[in-house]
C-alpha cells in the first residue's frame, strides 16, 4: 500500500460555546492541516499528483483563513448583525469547533474526490486531533 501526505494551514479565530474554562474566550489558532491519500496502486507513478490536490486543500482552507469561526447557534443575533455591518470574515459551522470535528469535516469533503485515509488537525503545535477511516 503506498501513501502520500501533504498539509496546508490556516489562521482563524474561534470560541467553544459552553465550555469552562479558558477556550471559552474568542482566540486564535494557526490550524495545521495534513491529509493523507493512500493507493495499492500508482498511475504515471504517483498515488495523487501532489500538485492538485495541494490546491484543493488550500482552496478548500482558504474559506477559513482569516476568519471568526462560529458554531451554529452560539451567538447572539446582536454579536452576528454588529460583526456583518463592520464586514468581518466569519464562518458560521454547524460543529463545535473543535479539532476533532474539523477533522472529520476537511476528511468529508476531500472524501468527494480523493482516497482519503487520514485527516490530522493541528490546533496548537503540541496537540493535534487525527480522523481516520
Ligand atoms: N480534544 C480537544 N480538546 C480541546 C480542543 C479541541 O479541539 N480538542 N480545543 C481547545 C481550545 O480550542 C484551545 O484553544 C486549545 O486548548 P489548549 O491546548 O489548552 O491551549 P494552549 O494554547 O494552552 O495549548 P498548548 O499546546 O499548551 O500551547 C481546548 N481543548
Ligand atoms: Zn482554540
Amino acid at each position: 500500500m503506498y501513501s502520500v501526505r501533504t498539509e496546508g494551514s490556516f489562521d482563524a479565530a474561534h470560541f467553544l460555546a459552553n465550555y469552562q474554562g479558558k477556550c471559552r474566550n474568542l482566540h486564535g489558532h494557526r490550524w495545521r492541516v495534513i491529509i493523507e491519500v493512500k493507493s495499492e496502486t500508482l498511475e504515471n507513478g504517483m498515488v495523487i499528483d501532489f500538485t492538485e490536490i495541494k490546491k484543493d486543500l488550500k482552496d478548500m482552507l482558504e474559506q477559513y483563513d482569516h476568519s471568526l469561526i462560529i458554531e451554529e447557534n452560539t451567538a447572539s443575533e446582536k454579536l452576528l448583525e454588529a460583526l456583518n455591518e463592520d464586514d468581518y470574515k466569519i464562518n458560521i459551522v454547524k460543529f463545535r469547533p473543535t479539532a476533532e470535528n474539523f477533522a472529520h469535516f476537511f476528511f468529508s469533503e476531500l472524501k468527494k474526490k480523493y482516497n482519503i485515509s487520514k485527516v490530522k488537525v493541528y490546533e496548537t503545535p503540541n496537540n493535534c486531533a487525527i480522523y481516520e477511516e
